[in-house]
C-alpha cells in the first residue's frame, strides 16, 4: 500500500514527495508550495484536454478501421483514401511556409552534426558512461569490436590486430587531416611551432591546440566539420612506444548529445521507479552523480568528466566540454502513473509528472556556471505525439511549467519525435505548432513502423517485419522528414535526426550503413552505446552535413504524401509455411526475450538474440513492432492462435536457455504460467485493441501485478 500525502489537492506518494522536497527542490529557488501548486494546476486544468486528445486518437482509429472494413476485398483507392483522411481531420490543412524561431540553442544541437546517444536513465552506471561519451577512444572501438571485419581472438594483446587498428587510424587522419606533405603513416615526432602543428597540415585551420609542452605535447587537438579529434601522445605508452609519432590513441569527439531516456528504454511503473529515474537526472544536473563499479579485480567510482583544458593555437587558454549535451526524454501523452493521484483519485498523466519534475530538476543546471546548457535551455524530447494539436498541447504544458517554476518563456526546447503516422503526415504543421521551442525533429522509425501496422490493421495482412525497410512509405517518411525540416528553417537552429542502430554488436555493418544518415542530411542519428557513438562520429568527418543540407534544400521536396500513405500490405506475396513459421518465431523470441526482463527485473532495454543469433537492441518500440506484426497476421488469418501459441512456448524455452547463466532468472517453461509469459501473450493476442498498438499498458499492468505479488 502506497503511503500518500496531500499536496495542493493531489494525493502524492510519500516517496516522491520526499524526493521533491528534500532532494530536488533545494537549490532551485522554487518553493514546495509553488511546485505542488504548479503540478496540481497542470493536472487539473490540462487533464481533461489530455483525455480528449486520447479519445480523438481512438475515434480516428475507429473511423480508419471502418473505412477498410467497408472496402474489404476491393482494390485500394488511394485517392478516395486521402480524401477520407482529410475529411475526418486525420490530415490537417497545410499553412503557408514559415521558419522556426527557436532561440538559445546550444551548438551541439544547432551547429555541429554528430552522433546522438540514448541511454536508460534508470541505470546510473550507463547514464554516467553516456554523459562521458562526448569523448571516445577510436583505438578501443576498433580493437574491441568487429568494426574492422572480425572480433579479437584470445585474451592477451594481439599485436597484429593492434597494427591494423593503428593503420585504420592513420587512414582516418589522412582522409580528414591530410598533411601538407606525405602521409600520417610516415609522420615523426609532433610539435607545435608558432601556433602551427609540425608536421604541417594541408589545411592549417584543422589544428586547434595542444596540451603540455609545445615542443613535445601530450595531446594535440584537431578539428574537422566542427568535431574535435585528439591525438594522445605518449612515447612510453603501450601503442605509442612503437609508433613513429608516439601516438598512443586517437580520441574522437563522439556523442555530441545524449538522450537520458525516461521513456521506451526504462520500466518505470510507480513512484519508486520514477524517483529512481528522477534522482539520476538530478545527479546529472547537479553534476554529483557517481556510481561505484566493480570490474573483475578493479573497483572504481565513475563520476562525470571534467572539461578538457588546452592551449589554443593562438596561445590562449581554452577549454572544450567534457560531457555530452544532455537531453531528457519524457513520456508521451498516453500513460498515467500511480505516483500521484488527482483530486478525484485518478492517476495523473505521467507526461505531466515528467514535465514538471524533469524541468524543475534541470534548474540546477541553469544556475550552474559551466553546466549542461551554456545557453540556458532545457531540452525535452517528446515522443509519440499524434499530429499538430498534440504538439501544441505539449507546448502549452511547458508554457505552464515555465510559469509555475518562474522560468523565462521558451526555456524548454522540445524534440519532436516523428514516430506516429499522423505526425509524419502533418509534419509541417507539427513543427509550426512548436516553432519557438523545437530543437529537433527525428525519425523514430521503430515506433513509426509499429504505428504503420496498427493504423492500417484492418487493411490487410502486412509484409514481414524485415521487408518494411524497403517499402515506399518508409522512404517517403525519411525523405520528407529531412525536406520539411529544411523548408521550415531547421538548419543552423535545430537538429534533423535519424533513427537508432539496433544491432549493438554489428559495428562493421554500422560503419558501412550508418554513413547513410549524414549523407541523407541528418545532423544527428541515434546510437545504442558509447562505442557506436565513437565509430559513428567518423561518418560526420567523412560527410559535411551542412553542405549536404544546402544541396537538399536547393533540390526541393522529394517524398510524396501519396507514397507516405501507401499501406504496406502483402499483395500476392506467397510466403511458404516455413517462412511464416520463422517470422512468427522470430517475433515471439524478440517479444519474450525482452518482456521477461521487463516484467521480472524491471529492465526496459535489453540485448536479445534474434533467430539468427544476432543480438538486437529491444525496447518498447521494437516490441511494439513485433507484437503488432503478430496481431495483424492473427487478425487476417495468416496464422492461427494455436500456431502462435506453439511458437511462443517453443521460443520461451529458447529464451530460458539464453538466460540460463543468470541465477536470478525465472524460467518461463515448462509451466508457461508466469506473469512475464502472460504479458507476452497479452501483447500478441490483445495487441489489436491496445491504444495505438502501444506495449506500455500491458507491460505496466503486468509489472505492477508482479510487484504486488512480491509485496
Ligand atoms: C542495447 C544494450 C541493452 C546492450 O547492453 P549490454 O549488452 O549490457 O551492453 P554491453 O555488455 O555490450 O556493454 C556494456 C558496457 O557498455 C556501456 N553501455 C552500453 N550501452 C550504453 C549506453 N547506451 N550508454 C552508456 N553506456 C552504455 C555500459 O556502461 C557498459 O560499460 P561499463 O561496464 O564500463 O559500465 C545497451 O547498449 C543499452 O541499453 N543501450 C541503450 C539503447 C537505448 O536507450 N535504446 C532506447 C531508445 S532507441
Ligand atoms: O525508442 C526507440 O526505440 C527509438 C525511437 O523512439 C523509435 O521509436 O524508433
Ligand atoms: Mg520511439
Amino acid at each position: 500500500m502506497t503511503t500518500r500525502v496531500e499536496k495542493q489537492g493531489l494525493q502524492v506518494a510519500a516517496e516522491y514527495a520526499d524526493f521533491i522536497e528534500k532532494d530536488a527542490l533545494p537549490g532551485t529557488g522554487v518553493t514546495a508550495d509553488a511546485f505542488w501548486q504548479g503540478l496540481s494546476q497542470l493536472v487539473h486544468e490540462y487533464g481533461p484536454e489530455s483525455r480528449a486528445l486520447l479519445a480523438k486518437r481512438e475515434d480516428l482509429q475507429a473511423r480508419i478501421d471502418g473505412w477498410h472494413i467497408e472496402r474489404k476485398g476491393q482494390e485500394h483507392d488511394a485517392e478516395s483514401y486521402t480524401a477520407f483522411l482529410k475529411e475526418i481531420g486525420y490530415l490537417t490543412p497545410e499553412g503557408d511556409d514559415f521558419e522556426i524561431e527557436t532561440q538559445n540553442v546550444d551548438p551541439e544541437i544547432a551547429q555541429v552534426p554528430g552522433p546522438q546517444l540514448v541511454v536508460p536513465i534508470t541505470n546510473a552506471r550507463f547514464a554516467l558512461n553516456a554523459a562521458n561519451a562526448r569523448w571516445g577512444s577510436l583505438y578501443d572501438a576498433l580493437y574491441g569490436t568487429d568494426a574492422m571485419g572480425d572480433l579479437p581472438q584470445g585474451k592477451g594483446y594481439d599485436a597484429a590486430r593492434g597494427a591494423r587498428v593503428v593503420a585504420w587510424g592513420r587512414d582516418f587522419l589522412d582522409a580528414n587531416f591530410a598533411l601538407a606533405e606525405g602521409s600520417w603513416a610516415d609522420a615523426g615526432a609532433l610539435s607545435v611551432v608558432d601556433g602551427a602543428l609540425v608536421p604541417s597540415l594541408g589545411n592549417a585551420a584543422g589544428f586547434v591546440g595542444h596540451v603540455g609542452d609545445a615542443a613535445s605535447p601530450s595531446r594535440v587537438l584537431l578539428k574537422n566539420n566542427g568535431l574535435h579529434v585528439v591525438l594522445e601522445i605518449d612515447a612510453a605508452g603501450n601503442i605509442g612506444k612503437d609508433d613513429g609519432a608516439s601516438i598512443n590513441d586517437i580520441t574522437l569527439e563522439a556523442a555530441m548529445s545524449t538522450i537520458m531516456d525516461c521513456e521506451d528504454s526504462v520500466a518505470a511503473v510507480d513512484a519508486a521507479d520514477k524517483v529512481q529515474a528522477y534522482s539520476n537526472w538530478l545527479g546529472l544536473m547537479k553534476r554529483d552523480l557517481s556510481e561505484d563499479i566493480v570490474k573483475g579485480d578493479n573497483t572504481f567510482t565513475r563520476v562525470l568528466n571534467e572539461d578538457v583544458q588546452f592551449t589554443a593555437a593562438d596561445g590562449s587558454d581554452a577549454s572544450l566540454k567534457g560531457r555530452s549535451l544532455l537531453l531528457v526524454r519524457n513520456v508521451g501523452h498516453l500513460m498515467t502513473n500511480p505516483a500521484v493521484l488527482d483530486r478525484d483519485g485518478l492517476e495523473i498523466g505521467e507526461g505531466f509528472l515528467d514535465a514538471m519534475t524533469t524541468v524543475m530538476i534541470a534548474m540546477h543546471d541553469l544556475q550552474a556556471k559551466v553546466g549542461n546548457s551554456a545557453h540556458g535551455s532545457v531540452y525535452v524530447v517528446k515522443p509519440k505525439m499524434h499530429g499538430p494539436e498534440e504538439v501544441a498541447f505539449a507546448c502549452r504544458i511547458f508554457d505552464h511549467v515555465e510559469g509555475a517554476l518562474g522560468l523565462p518563456s521558451n526555456t524548454v526546447k522540445i524534440g519532436i519525435m516523428d514516430e506516429e503516422r499522423r505526425t509524419s503526415a502533418n509534419l509541417k504543421e507539427c513543427i509550426r505548432a512548436a516553432k519557438s521551442r523545437v530543437a529537433f525533429i527525428n525519425t523514430g522509425f521503430l515506433d513509426r513502423t509499429g504505428d504503420e501496422i496498427h493504423t492500417s490493421m484492418e487493411a490487410g495482412a502486412m509484409l514481414p517485419k524485415g521487408e518494411m525497410k524497403t517499402t515506399p512509405w518508409i522512404a517517403s517518411y525519411e525523405d520528407r522528414n529531412v525536406d520539411i525540416g529544411l523548408a521550415c528553417g531547421l538548419k543552423g537552429k535545430a537538429q534533423i535526426g535519424k533513427g537508432m542502430w539496433a544491432m549493438p554488436d554489428l559495428m562493421a555493418d554500422m560503419l558501412e550503413a550508418k554513413v547513410g544518415h549524414p549523407k541523407a542530411g541528418a545532423t544527428c542519428a541515434w546510437v545504442p552505446s558509447p562505442t557506436a557513438a565513437t565509430l559513428h562520429a567518423t561518418h560526420y568527418h567523412a560527410v559535411d552535413v551542412l553542405s549536404v543540407q544546402d544541396g537538399l534544400k536547393a533540390g526541393g521536396a522529394r517524398g510524396s504524401l501519396q507514397d507516405l500513405l501507401t499501406i504496406p500490405v502483402m499483395t500476392g506475396e506467397n510466403l511458404s509455411d516455413d517462412e511464416i513459421r520463422r517470422e512468427i518465431e522470430n517475433n515471439a523470441q524478440g517479444i519474450l526475450g525482452y518482456v521477461v526482463r521487463w516484467i521480472d527485473h524491471g529492465v526496459g532495454c535489453s540485448k536479445v538474440p534474434d533467430i539468427h543469433d544476432v543480438g538486437l537492441m529491444e525496447d518498447r518500440a521494437t516490441c511494439r513492432i513485433s507484437s503488432q506484426a503478430l496481431s495483424n497476421w492473427l487478425h487476417h488469418g495468416v496464422v492461427d492462435e494455436a500456431q502462435v501459441m506453439t511458437a511462443l512456448r517453443k521460443m520461451a524455452a529458447v529464451v530460458d536457455t539464453q538466460n540460463a547463466g543468470d541465477p536470478s532468472y525465472q524460467p518461463m517453461a515448462p509451466g508457461f504460467d508466469g506473469i512475464a509469459f502472460q504479458a507476452a501473450c497479452d501483447l500478441v493476442f490483445k495487441g489489436r485493441i491496445q491504444p495505438s498498438g502501444y506495449t506500455e499498458p500491458v507491460l505496466h499492468a503486468r509489472r505492477l501485478e508482479l510487484k504486488a505479488a512480491e509485496g
